[in-house]
C-alpha cells in the first residue's frame, strides 16, 4: 500500500533497518545542533537525523564516493531536507586534517566487513579474505581518529 500510494517516491516516508534507526536515537539530534555525518552516503541516517532537527540546525554529510553522495542529496531534496543537509565530497582523513570546523555531534558509520548481515549478503561468505579485514580494521582506526577531530 505504501508503494502503491507513492509515499516513498514523494518523500513522505522512508524504509530503514531498526538497527540503523537505533543509531540515530543514540545521537539524539536536537533542534539547533550541528552534526557531522562522517561516512554518510547513501544517507539513511543523515536523512533521519536531519528530520529530527525540526528545521533548525545542520547536518554535514561527508563521503568519499561522489555517486553515492549524489543519491543522498537527491533523497534530501525529495524529503525537503536539502536546506538542512550540506554535502561534502572528500576523504574524511584529509578533511579532518584541513578543516577547523567543530560540530556539536559526530556520527561515524565507517565501512564494515558486512559479516554481521550474512543472512542478507550470503555472497560475503566467499568474497571476504582475511587480508581485506586487516585493511578494513586499519581504515576504521584512521577514520575513528579523524572523526574525533571534528568534535
Ligand atoms: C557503511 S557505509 C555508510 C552508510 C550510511 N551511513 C547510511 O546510513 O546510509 C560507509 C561509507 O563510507 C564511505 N567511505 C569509505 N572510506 C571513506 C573515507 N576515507 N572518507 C569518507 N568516506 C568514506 C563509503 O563511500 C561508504 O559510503
Amino acid at each position: 500500500a505504501v508503494l502503491q500510494a507513492g509515499l516513498l517516491k514523494e518523500g513522505m516516508c522512508a524504509v530503514q533497518d531498526e538497527s540503523a534507526g537505533f543509531v540515530v536515537s543514540v545521537v539524539d539530534p536536537q533542534p539547533g545542533e550541528t552534526i557531522m555525518d562522517c561516512c554518510a552516503a547513501p544517507g539513511g541516517k543523515t536523512l533521519f537525523m536531519a528530520s529530527r532537527l525540526a528545521g533548525q540546525g545542520k547536518v554535514s554529510a561527508l563521503d568519499i564516493n561522489k555517486g553515492r553522495l549524489r543519491i543522498l542529496m537527491e533523497a534530501a531534496k525529495c524529503h525537503n531536507l536539502d536546506d538542512i543537509i550540506t554535502d561534502i565530497h572528500g576523504d574524511l582523513r584529509l578533511y579532518a586534517k584541513e578543516s577547523t570546523v567543530k560540530y556539536d555531534k559526530v556520527l561515524l558509520d565507517a565501512p564494515c566487513s558486512g559479516l554481521g548481515v550474512l543472512s542478507k549478503r550470503a555472497d560475503l561468505r566467499w568474497n571476504r579474505q582475511f587480508e581485506d579485514l586487516e585493511e578494513l580494521v586499519c581504515l576504521q582506526d584512521e577514520l575513528l581518529d579523524s572523526a574525533s577531530l571534528c568534535w
